[in-house]
């Protein structure tokens, strides 16, 4: 069997009419490493996570998870084999808790992720164990991530950063090969954000690809094993954080200043302009 590579995102171009949102950009997220996509505001990097896990088609480019080709995959597929995420806007509506939320994520997975066993009857035993087991996981996971004081909380009711953590906790719950999180730091208080820092890198430590996204580079700085800089829908730089941050195409591109975009809630008809980012102290 060939060597676990990870995910390989290779020459990923997406369009929306006119605009350009990535171009010809590739990374790689290897096994038992974190890498950090930074970028400007608007300068794709959700767009470019969104062909990752399989919400958007690109125009050009391929996504490969170890050795199978994922680019014509549907994302049910791809999260099936291993790509869980988390997004910029975490959390559920309803009335669900954040346990029972994290215990439905488990339970889902109990039934439809892999399962060992010889026979088609030893698997399917296993698959109930699981789903009987899944509020015990729920509980174990909320802890992982550091909000089981919020477990009893309505989701609607937990704030941002809570409502991230939960929604990490829901991705772990799939035991993914890689993890992609979309600005997992966003709204998160001192104490949480630094053991995230922590159990990222444990994260790393078990096997996991973890993909970090932010628009700043600092909140990466000392998490990331490699960091890649997106500007404009390009990776104009990649490599071990600190030199990545150094670069003068680096600093260029966040001191360059508002950026205008085409704007998503106006269906690509409207402008928007993205704010000044302070270049990398
Ligand atoms: N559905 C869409 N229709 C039209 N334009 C879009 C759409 N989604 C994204 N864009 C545009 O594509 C470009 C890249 O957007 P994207 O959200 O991927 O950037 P980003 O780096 O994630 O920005 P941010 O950090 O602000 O989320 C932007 O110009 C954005 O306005």
């Amino acid at each position: 069997m060939a060597a676990a590579e990870g995910l390989r995102v290779r020459d990923v171009t997406v369009r929306f009419g006119p605009l350009t949102a990535v171009d010809g950009a590739g990374l790689t997220a290897p096994p038992g490493t974190v890498t950090g996509l930074v970028g400007p505001s608007g300068a794709g990097k959700t767009t470019l996570c969104d062909v990752i896990t399989g919400l958007r088609r690109p125009a050009a480019g391929a996504v490969l998870l170890d050795d199978a080709d994922l680019t014509r995959s549907a994302a049910r597929e791809r999260a099936r084999r291993g790509i869980a995420r988390t997004f910029q806007r975490a959390g559920a509506a309803g009335p669900a808790t954040v346990r029972e939320a994290v215990r439905a994520a488990a339970a889902r997975h109990a039934m439809t992720g892999e399962q060992p066993g010889r026979t088609a009857r030893d698997r399917w035993r296993r698959r109930l164990e699981a789903r009987r087991d899944a509020g015990a996981s729920a509980d174990a996971l909320l802890a992982r991530v550091g909000i089981q004081e919020y477990a009893e909380r309505p989701v609607r009711d937990a704030p941002p950063g809570v409502a991230g953590l939960m929604d990490l906790a829901r991705a772990l719950a799939t035991e993914p090969a890689v993890l992609v999180l979309d600005e997992p730091w966003a709204g998160l208080p001192v104490r949480h954000a630094r053991a995230l820092e922590v159990l990222l890198r444990d994260l790393a430590g078990e096997g996991l690809a973890v993909l970090v996204v932010e628009d700043e580079i600092e909140p990466v700085l000392g998490v990331c094993d490699v960091l890649h800089v997106l500007d404009d829908g390009r990776v104009i730089a990649a490599g071990p954080p600190a030199e990545v941050r150094a670069d003068p195409r680096v600093r260029d591109a966040y001191r360059a200043g508002p950026r205008v975009t085409t704007c998503r809630s106006t269906g690509g008809a409207g402008r928007r302009v993205a704010g000044r980012r302070p270049a990398p102290r």
